[in-house]
């Protein structure tokens, strides 16, 4: 017998579900495409080099070894092959571009996730308009609205936000980075006791208190307007509460902050957000502005946003109901296959698979639709019951 059983943290999808998904795919595909995105496609498979932003070992990426031993990734990520595909092709910039597919991350064993995962996402690469962003946060409040009943929360932060208030205390980037880490991880005793060796400068009260800055977005920046910060880490500030009100215009739109996370991922370099709905803790939807990465693949660095949509998420949480039209039978003799082409080409019908005609019959019943048959002449002819008796 063959092996039947998948590999760990892979799956199966199909029915209901498969249906869901090509379904929310295929509609945000085509605002992506009528809004003039330019749909690209890179392989799964990349050099290992593409990713050398990342940890991979801690990232739990695949590795394979092709045929001259050298060492292959199958994508955790599709920013970064975005970025190869820029500077190995001649594509004109700026220019607003998605993709629809797979990433791979081996999770953790027994916490129920997958390890493969489709992934839709755009990046908007060249503008260093806040236009880019608005651009994202629209359309997260579009798709919310449009498949999870406006559930989605946006979250925002800055990926400068700690270096801003750091760099200001100390020039030490083992101590920063020590810090940050503690901060983030909300691991306070040792949090604490880093930021202990400040305890006679200003900003004190302020870093007692940043591990509990998250949260509804008017709370937040109320509790920080009682605190003088560094020029840039007030700047941050203000960005993001012009950014807040500009959202507040959005219906339904619950909009939170957290100026004490990690940036969901390492190559962003400005505003950050994700897009979670309140009972599941993966992220619907995350992105940031990540103006360097460019640079890291060729000479010239460009301004850059953009987020991943997580298609799997959409699938098991939205509860659309995607009705189909009942369709009429048509009943037909292998050698009328000639005529069947032109029939299917004016009507919607769907082919029997039954060999005999009463068969035919019982299915159309049990299903509550029509039964047609072509007549001599090649025309539709609706079957009727009484015929057989
Ligand atoms: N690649 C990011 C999302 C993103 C797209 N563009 C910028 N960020 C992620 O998977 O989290």
């Amino acid at each position: 017998m063959y092996k039947v059983n998948l590999p760990l943290g892979t799956r199966d999808s199909f029915g209901e579900r498969e249906k869901k998904k090509y379904y929310i795919k295929a509609e945000i595909e085509k605002k992506l495409l009528v809004n003039n995105f330019m749909k690209v496609s890179t392989p799964l498979l990349e050099h290992k080099e593409v990713f050398s932003e990342f940890d991979l070992k801690q990232m739990g990426t695949y590795q394979l070894l092709d045929s001259n031993d050298e060492s292959l990734i199958l994508r955790p990520d599709l920013t970064l092959p975005l970025a190869r595909f820029l500077a190995t092709n001649n594509v004109k910039l700026p220019q607003k571009f998605y993709y629809v597919g797979e990433r791979f991350k081996i999770s953790k064993a027994l916490s129920g996730k997958y390890n493969q995962m489709t992934q839709a996402g755009i990046e908007i690469v060249g503008y260093p308009s806040i236009r880019a962003e608005l651009e994202c946060m629209l359309m997260i409040n579009q798709i919310s609205t449009e498949f999870l009943e406006g559930k989605a929360q946006i979250e925002l932060g800055h990926a400068q936000f700690a270096d801003a208030i750091l760099d200001e205390l100390t020039q030490d980037s083992k101590l920063k980075e020590k810090i940050k880490n503690e901060l983030f991880r909300k691991n306070m005793p040792k949090y604490l006791a880093y930021i202990d060796a400040f305890k006679d400068q200003k900003v004190y009260e302020f870093l007692k208190k940043w591990p509990r800055l998250f949260g509804n977005i008017s709370w937040v920046l109320r509790k920080i307007s009682e605190f003088e910060l560094p020029i840039k880490a007030q700047q941050i500030i203000n960005q993001l509460t012009q950014i807040t009100s500009w959202l507040e215009q959005l219906p339904n739109q619950k909009v939170l902050l957290d100026l004490s996370v990690a940036p969901p991922q390492s190559y962003y370099t400005g505003i950050t957000f994700k897009g979670f709905i309140e009972s599941i803790s993966d992220y619907v939807f995350s992105g940031g502005r990540y103006n360097q990465l460019l640079e890291n693949f060729q000479e010239q660095a460009e301004p850059a946003v953009g987020m991943g949509i997580d298609l799997e998420i959409l699938a098991d949480f939205s509860d659309i109901n995607i009705e189909q039209d009942k369709k009429n039978l048509l009943y037909y003799y292998p050698h009328q296959l000639g005529m069947v082409n032109q029939i299917l080409k004016k009507h919607d019908l769907e082919l029997s698979m039954e060999n005999k005609l009463e068969d035919a019959l019982l299915v159309a019943k049990r299903k509550n639709v029509e039964l047609y048959v072509i007549d001599k002449g090649g025309q539709l002819q609706n079957v009727i019951e009484d015929s057989f008796d």
